[in-house]
């Protein structure tokens, strides 16, 4: 059973019992390039009181510098070595999990953040954002000649998704042996700021039900994000919160990872998901409408 914060002893005492806080980003942070109410003053509030804080988003569209360059351009204070994306993570897994060899090359189906943190971890691409894969001309597989140095396909969110990065995928997942299958993530939908829209799990899609096989994901809630934070960032999982609005990725991720989870409203779930006559088998450790209700520490009682 979830615990919903309520009182001004309630948020303090969250504070008080965690030393790294751990957040998601869309959703939780932001809808798009909307700021949601209250953000900036809680992140302050944490690095006031000397706690860690850590940004891991499923968002792979961009690197972790362009999300720092995001911050930034919000208005929200954040060190480029305290963002961890979906994108970093898929590059890292290539490295130093598979051991891409440096012959080999990644075909890409997403944007330009999975393209610049695959460049720097050394790794050569094709697709993604080259102009010859980014058509609506039907793809003509009988002009289409094969790169054979393609070792892994990997698949993140593509907002100029079409048939020919779909069926150059496709060529590599069949014909390519040992060719990897990887998705950044698999989230269903995205909240923009206008609303849902299909994420980056609807981009994979198409490719796991032609070829009748799930990819690896490296986004939450596999561990592979955590064990990049871990890499970099000293934290005892005890005096940990991971700080979501998905259920099956952010809350999960923090469950996988022994953390301990908020759930807040202000992104992809609902208050009836949690609380309704079918609620998920993913519970929370606790839960509350929004980051902002944090600056209640700061009202005179
Ligand atoms: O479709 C996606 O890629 C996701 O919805 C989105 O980007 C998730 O980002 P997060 O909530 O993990 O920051
Ligand atoms: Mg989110």
């Amino acid at each position: 059973m979830s615990t919903r914060l309520s009182s001004q002893e309630d948020y303090e005492k969250l504070l008080d019992s965690y030393d790294t806080w751990l957040f998601d980003c869309d959703g939780v942070l932001w809808r798009g390039d909307h700021l949601i109410d209250g953000v900036p003053e809680v992140l302050d509030i944490l690095r006031r009181r000397n706690k860690k804080v850590v940004f891991v988003t499923n968002n792979a569209t961009k690197s972790r510098k362009k999300y720092k360059a995001k911050f930034d351009q919000l208005g929200v204070v954040a060190h480029v070595d305290e963002i961890y994306g979906s994108a970093y993570a898929a590059a890292v897994y290539l490295s130093t999990i598979i051991k891409i060899p440096k012959n080999k090359k990644v075909y890409v189906i997403g944007q330009n953040g999975l393209e610049e943190e695959l460049r720097d971890e050394g790794i050569q691409y094709i697709g993604g954002t080259d102009p010859e894969d980014n058509t609506l001309e039907p793809f003509d597989l009988s002009n289409f000649t094969i790169d054979p140095d393609v070792a892994a396909v990997v698949c993140g969110l593509d907002t100029q998704i079409n048939y020919t990065k779909l069926s150059k995928a496709f060529q590599y997942l069949t014909r390519n042996p040992g060719c990897h299958f990887i998705a950044t993530n698999e989230d269903s939908t995205y909240p923009s700021s206008a609303g849902l829209l299909p994420g980056a799990g609807a981009i994979s899609a198409p490719l796991r039900y032609a070829l009748g096989k799930d990819p690896v994901c490296t986004g939450k809630p596999a561990s592979t994000m955590l064990d990049c934070v871990k890499a970099k960032v000293h934290f005892d999982p005890e005096r940990t919160i991971m700080v979501g609005d998905r259920l099956n990725t952010d809350i999960l991720f923090g469950k996988n990872g022994g953390l301990t989870t908020l759930l807040v409203f202000t992104g992809i779930t609902s208050e009836d998901e949690i609380t309704g006559p079918n609620p998920s088998p993913i519970v929370p450790d606790f839960v509350t409408q929004a980051l902002g209700d944090f600056r209640i520490v700061e009202r005179s009682s």
